[in-house]
């Protein structure tokens, strides 16, 4: 399969529409609701406790504990379906995946980078999205006000690079008008769940 870009809000960060068909993303729909799979437990923010203003999940090779979420559970056959697609599609490689279930627009992400050194170097992250579009916000520590904002709509997939982490954050923002529900599949390649496997040998 041959994807074209459609858009690159910054270097280093992608998007490719209609990149997962309609049957896989209705599959892995009803497979993440059916699983019950996503916990809504409170985030802790500096010692804080917060309501989640999400639910999340998340699924790997092996089970993984990572410090303030529910342990992993293992690829569903939707997911490693989902996984494999986008892993060859970009000649990439995943072995977690954290799910984000937005159920309606006052669910949100909010402005945070992702921690790169759970992840393998050089790596690639990739986010697939199902359900009602949803905007994704990037900007630069350097000039928080110049964001770049666009839409992710359901089968499309934003590839972000692992450095990117290091000058922008991202944010998925609340949105006005009423909001379907929306879930997000973050694949990544993290190098912890090596050593977490050798660890436990
Ligand atoms: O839901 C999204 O599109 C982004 C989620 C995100 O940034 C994350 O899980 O780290
Ligand atoms: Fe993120």
């Amino acid at each position: 399969m041959i994807v074209s870009t459609a858009f690159e809000p910054i270097n280093g960060v992608s998007y490719y529409p209609a990149v997962v068909d309609d049957s896989l993303c209705e599959r892995v729909k009803t497979a993440l609701m059916d699983a019950n799979a996503h916990s809504g437990a409170d985030i802790l923010i500096e010692g804080v406790r917060h309501p989640a203003p999400r639910l999340v999940s998340s699924f790997s090779d092996t089970v993984l504990g990572l410090e303030g979420m529910e342990s992993s559970r293992t690829w569903t056959p939707e997911l490693a379906e989902l996984r494999d697609l986008v892993a060859s599609v970009f000649s990439l490689n995943f072995n977690y995946a954290l799910a984000n279930l937005y159920r309606n627009g006052d669910d949100y992400t909010g402005w945070h980078s992702d921690k790169a050194a759970l992840h393998l170097d050089g790596s690639k992250i990739a986010i697939v999205s199902f359900g009602a579009p949803r905007r994704l916000s990037i900007r630069s520590y350097e000039y928080p006000k110049d964001a770049q904002t666009f839409t992710m709509e359901e089968g499309s997939v934003v590839v972000m690079d692992l450095g990117v982490q290091a000058t922008h954050e991202h944010s998925v923002p609340k949105e006005e008008n009423p909001t379907d529900p929306r879930m997000s599949i973050t694949l990544r390649k993290l190098h912890i769940l090596d050593e977490y496997l050798r660890q436990s040998e």
